[in-house]
């Protein structure tokens, strides 16, 4: 039984293991990359509606995970593959579901959910099989309305790194980068290597002086991740930020990473109605007018003047991208300070390869200012 927090329930089939789970009812649309999803961690506390109808067809492999567990809460798909088929699956999505101790539930409307959650928003639910199951309805309500709600959450220490870890660079290393891991995906600090970046993964705990520790004389740049939970809680992080804004060092941010710049530049960040998950989400980058389709995942976003450039606390700052779909804020820049942030998911697991400029941006930001300081050094 699936119990939302208005009351509306849907009835079906377990899958996965059996039990009770609680978190917030998400919809995404993305036809593929269950397994990317399912081990996000920005999807703590989260129970995934898939809207696309067969789910499982390429089982579970060894390469996908885009950390060491599923974090979702719970998973709720129409009509799950008997079996899977594809040469680097080791086993089955539900066996995994299983063992990972992760309750879903199957052979239900998700078309009337999604529609109900668009309608009337994200809201809490609550998953219900074997035993659980049968205790009277208004008993499953009053445990779904007892669940925390997702506005208010801090979350990303539930899902950090406790001990800092270093992903070398590929081939000749041209940078270090010190990320802050809010619920980092495997596949950013990849792509970052792949362009020759020496990546030092920090727990979302550490201080100025841990960042400033980072590489011979401090990090080239910083990264902030993606991650779970509701930006406005981020204080720490916030704080952080503005130290390295302040110091002028190159900064990048995807997602949780774009809510904290917004922050950290004054602007607010507010709940969307039913959020962004899918990977077929047209945003428009506004300084070329070019539009890439991307990955997202998000519920909460910035909330900053689309048409005039911000005066901040670090200078001017403007929207450089916005989603086609409902004129939401998905990239900030920066124009005094080398800082920007897409609230999109460019490292693209699971997703279109489009946004992948934006790691070599990051490149660009770190070569014009060791450069500009070089520069400075010789006047000096
Ligand atoms: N993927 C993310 O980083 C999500 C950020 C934030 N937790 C949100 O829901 O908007």
């Amino acid at each position: 039984m699936l119990v939302l927090e208005d009351g509306r329930t849907f009835r079906g089939l377990s899958y996965g293991a059996e039990g009770e789970t609680f978190g917030e009812a998400v919809f995404s649309t993305g036809m593929t990359g269950y397994q990317e999803t399912l081990t996000d961690p920005s999807y703590h506390r989260q129970v995934i509606v898939m809207t696309a109808p067969h789910i499982g067809n390429t089982g579970f492999n060894d390469e996908d995970n885009e950390s060491h567990r599923i974090w979702a809460a719970g998973f709720v798909v129409r009509d799950p593959a008997l079996r899977s088929s594809n040469w680097r699956a080791r086993r089955g999505l539900e066996d995994e579901l299983r063992d990972q101790g992760i309750v879903g539930i199957c052979e239900i409307d998700t078309r009337a959910l999604t529609r109900h959650l668009r309608e009337r928003g994200s809201m809490r639910v609550g998953i219900f099989s074997g035993e659980a199951a049968g205790r009277p309805e208004t008993q499953l309500l009053e445990r779904v309305l007892a669940a925390p709600r997702m506005e208010g959450a801090a979350l990303a220490q539930e899902v950090t790194t406790t001990e800092a870890y270093v992903v070398p660079a590929q081939g000749e290393k041209r940078f270090t980068v010190a990320a802050l891991d809010l619920g980092i995906k495997e596949m950013t600090p990849q792509l970052m290597a792949e362009r020759g970046i020496e990546v030092h993964v920090l727990p979302a705990t550490a201080t100025i002086e841990d960042i400033k520790a980072v590489g011979e004389h401090g990090p080239d740049g910083v990264f902030f991740s993606n991650g779970p939970g509701d930006p406005a809680t981020a204080e720490h992080e916030i704080t952080l930020l503005r130290e390295v804004l302040g110091d002028r060092v190159p900064f990048f941010g995807i997602c949780f990473g774009n809510q904290l710049l917004g922050r950290a530049l004054g602007f607010g960040t507010y709940k969307l109605k039913y959020g962004h998950r899918g990977i077929n989400q047209p945003v428009m980058d506004r300084a070329t007018g070019k539009v890439e389709v991307t990955a997202h995942n998000h519920g909460f976003a910035v909330d900053a003047p689309l048409d005039s450039v911000s005066d901040t606390a670090f200078g001017r700052a403007r929207v450089s991208h916005v989603c086609l779909n409902d004129d939401v804020v998905e990239g900030l820049e920066c124009l005094d300070v080398p800082a920007y942030s897409v609230q999109y998911h460019p490292e693209a697991a699971a997703g279109p390869h489009d946004a992948a400029y934006l790691f070599d941006r990051f490149i660009e930001l770190m070569t014009q200012h060791k450069t500009s300081h070089m520069t400075q050094g010789v006047d000096a």
